[in-house]
């Protein structure tokens, strides 16, 4: 039985990070354990290229096109969705985890998913914490594991003789037609 293990090694790897701005006295601690990880595990820092967005449902759009870009064997997502008074909490949580999803399988690319969703500030604060959840720590494992996998994958693809399917064809905006 042939089996195909992610490795934990970086190097060589290249990681594209989306960390949302919203609750950034959270997100920015994911941010730093996240690229401590990479960088710990051999990803050199020019490997690493960090966007910044307003809040969590603007993740998806710049998480595909960094993944649809080629120019990232991962990309991390990190966030921070702290329920308050509404129903609004559900659907950025929603959009955000559909969204993120979405946009891996639209790019054939690991997009991991490291928004945090909680009912409370100090659950979120205990996620982000390096000595407690420690959750951007393993979003960047996740992410390396996963990049691992998909080149092996890719590779097997290639020595397969397996060509056109490992990546998507760039679908271009249908014209719209003049009225
Ligand atoms: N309440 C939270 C938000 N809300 C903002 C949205 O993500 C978005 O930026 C806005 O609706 C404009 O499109 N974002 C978070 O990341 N976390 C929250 O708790
Ligand atoms: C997740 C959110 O959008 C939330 O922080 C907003 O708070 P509220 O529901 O009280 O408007």
């Amino acid at each position: 039985m042939k089996a195909i293990k992610g490795s934990s090694d970086a190097s060589g790897l290249r990681f594209g990070i989306v960390v949302s701005r919203f609750n950034k006295f959270v997100t920015s601690r994911l941010l730093s354990s996240a690229m401590e990880t990479l960088t710990k595990a051999g990803a050199g820092e020019d490997q690493i290229e960090v966007v910044r967005v307003p809040g969590a449902f603007e993740i998806p759009l710049v998480a595909r096109t960094m993944a649809r870009s080629g120019r990232f064997d991962a990309v991390l997502c990190l966030g921070a969705v702290i329920r308050g008074d509404t129903p609004h909490f559900e659907y950025i949580s929603a959009e955000a985890s559909r969204g993120i999803a979405q946009a891996s399988l639209d790019s054939d690319v690991p997009v991991v998913f490291g928004v945090l969703t909680t009912e409370t500030v100090a659950q979120a604060i205990e996620r982000a914490d390096p000595q407690k959840y420690n959750r951007g720590a393993e979003a960047a494992k996740t992410a390396i594991e996963m990049a691992n996998v998909m080149k092996q994958l890719q590779a097997g693809d290639a020595a397969a003789g397996v060509k056109g399917q490992s990546r998507p064809v760039r679908r271009t905006r249908p014209r719209k037609k003049p009225i």
